[in-house]
């Protein structure tokens, strides 16, 4: 009986030892760490909004979001200064902490970021393999990016982005444009049907979009469209569940509060990598030499080459990469697509100028590849279009090491915030013209457009991590809006309800109807 006691009360003395020990990591990671975080950033001079335990500033920009939530503030006016629209917490916060200062979300300090010089000097000694991409991020994110190129740090981001980057050079994306066009043209005389039967009023947003995901599959693993749709749909569904509900990303055991969703997410994401995988694991398998027209075939090839250096990527390493270009290459392109239509139907007489263009470099043929560099103008568009409606409309990194700025150091392990909205909509580095849609000013600077700083124009992001997929993305661009322009013109339907909102990226909230005329 005593040797019993004795044994019960060790026990109990164990568990209660564990229980504190369990208290105080909680406690360390969730308030001291955190804490401590803050103190440093404040002895270095930044300021910001007063965060709370444990939301930090996530109510205040909650707030805010219902207020633009309500359906009342879409809006049949079209305005491009969109800044205050999309970001309002920033575009307040802005106005009483100037363009650098730290928010909270949850436990996690963000630097905010919308002066170029201060990025250019926080990032002149950071190498692309240096940075880091914020953990919390990368945690919430995981089904959808795994541990693909856009999340990877390190030697491992090299390694990665070896194999990666030739499969997007010029010459080798040359043979997807016939996938493209297929792609396109399928769609516009699906377009053509509708109009002749008497409904001249198209969502474009939804039509271009899914023709995206249509050429990405087909690019990518050369998938049929059936297959394609399946991994589309999936993608689709998870990023709605993982972006359109408030879920508290940074707040300690916000996954468990939010256990349906992230469930979700985590099953959507299986499913979609054991797809997947299986597409990966026969082509690999295949006896066959795999069609180098798409981006796997490429990557297969360039990964059996550097096997021999030991560089090669895994059939696990494949799937993630798979997912990436899907998730990072669709809907960036069709949104890019989709603002532009936008803006030529508010914009008739650039619809004109286009398509005089097209006559004139591409002729009345197909399209030619080689000739669409040619198609200057419709670059300056393209560009307009970024900087009034960037597509990826942040960009985000992690400290891996204390950062010096000139007289401020920037603690290792705090996030940035990098606003591209802001920055493009900043009437300081752009002029008074700063909200009009005006090509012509990207005529004699092609790639700042007379921004006034080299870092206040990132579409593409910049350094070593900038965007892989531009290359693709400018064909692919070209290659719809000559198809389109040269079969309709268009004007903005009565219906559209002009509502830029975030979802990941910046999209119209309630779509794109456009009245279609065939030429
Ligand atoms: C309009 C279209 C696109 C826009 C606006 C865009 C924008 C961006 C931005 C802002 C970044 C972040 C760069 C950084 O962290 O500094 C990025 C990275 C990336 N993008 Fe794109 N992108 C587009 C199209 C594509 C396409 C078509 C693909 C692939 C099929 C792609 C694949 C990637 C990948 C893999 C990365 C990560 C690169 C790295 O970290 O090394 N993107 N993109």
């Amino acid at each position: 009986m005593m040797e019993f006691l004795q044994l019960f009360k060790a026990l109990s003395l164990a568990i209660v030892f564990f229980l504190f020990f369990m208290l105080w990591r909680l406690l360390y990671s969730c308030w001291i760490l955190p804490y401590r975080g803050y103190q440093k950033l404040r002895r270095n001079g930044f300021g910001g909004p007063t965060p709370s335990f444990p939301l930090g500033n996530i109510s205040d920009m909650r707030k805010k979001l219902v207020i633009n939530g309500d359906s009342d503030f879409g809006s049949s006016k079209v305005t491009h200064d969109i800044h205050s629209t999309v970001f309002p917490y920033f575009s307040r916060w802005q106005k009483s902490h100037g363009k650098v200062f730290i928010y909270w979300l949850g436990t996690e300090p963000f630097l905010y970021i919308a002066d170029p010089e201060f990025l250019r000097q926080m990032s002149a000694g950071v190498m692309g393999k240096s940075w880091g991409k914020p953990n919390v991020f990368k945690h919430d994110r995981e089904p959808m990016f795994g541990n693909g190129l856009v999340m990877v740090e390190g030697n491992e981001w090299v390694r990665h982005r070896h194999v990666i980057t030739p499969a997007f050079l010029p010459a080798n994306l040359k043979g997807m444009a016939s996938l493209m066009v297929e792609s396109t043209t399928n769609m516009l005389d699906r377009w053509t049907t509708l109009i002749s039967s008497g409904r001249p009023e198209i969502d474009v947003e939804e039509e271009i979009t899914s023709t995206a995901g249509e050429i990405i599959a087909k690019t990518s693993f050369g998938i049929s469209y059936e297959n394609g749709r399946k991994v589309f749909e999936k993608l689709r569904n998870m990023q709605i569940t993982l972006f359109k509900y408030n879920r508290s990303v940074g707040v300690p055991f916000s996954k468990f509060m939010h256990l349906t969703y992230t469930l979700e997410a985590k099953r959507l994401g299986k499913e979609i990598d054991d797809l997947l995988l299986s597409i990966i694991t026969a082509r690999r398998n295949s006896h066959v030499e795999a069609p180098q027209t798409d981006l796997l075939g490429l990557l297969l090839k360039e990964s059996h080459a550097d096997g021999l250096l030991g560089k090669a990527l895994t059939t696990r390493e494949l799937v993630d990469e798979c997912k990436t270009f899907f998730f990072a290459g669709h809907e960036t392109t069709a949104l890019a697509l989709t603002w532009t239509l936008l803006l030529l139907a508010m914009n008739p007489e650039w619809q004109d100028q286009l398509r005089e263009e097209i006559k004139e470099v591409v002729g009345d043929g197909g399209v030619d590849v080689t000739k669409l560099a040619g198609l200057k103008k419709m670059g300056w568009v393209m560009n307009e279009v970024l900087r009034l409606y960037a597509p990826a409309p942040n960009v985000q990194r992690q400290a891996r090491g204390d950062i010096r700025v000139d007289d401020v150091t920037i603690p290792d392990g705090t996030n940035m915030w990098i606003d591209v909205v802001a920055m493009n909509h900043d009437m300081a580095l752009w002029g008074d013209d700063v909200n009009e849609f005006k090509p012509e000013r990207f005529k004699d600077d092609g790639l700042y457009g007379g921004c006034k700083h080299k870092m206040g124009f990132l579409p593409f992001g910049f350094g070593g991590r900038m965007c892989v997929g531009r290359n693709l993305t400018m064909m692919e661009y070209k290659i719809v809006l000559t198809l389109i322009l040269t079969r309709f013109s268009f004007s903005l339907s009565p219906n559209y309800c002009h509502s830029p909102s975030i979802l990941l990226s910046l999209r119209p909230t309630y779509g794109l109807p456009l009245i279609l005329q065939p030429l």
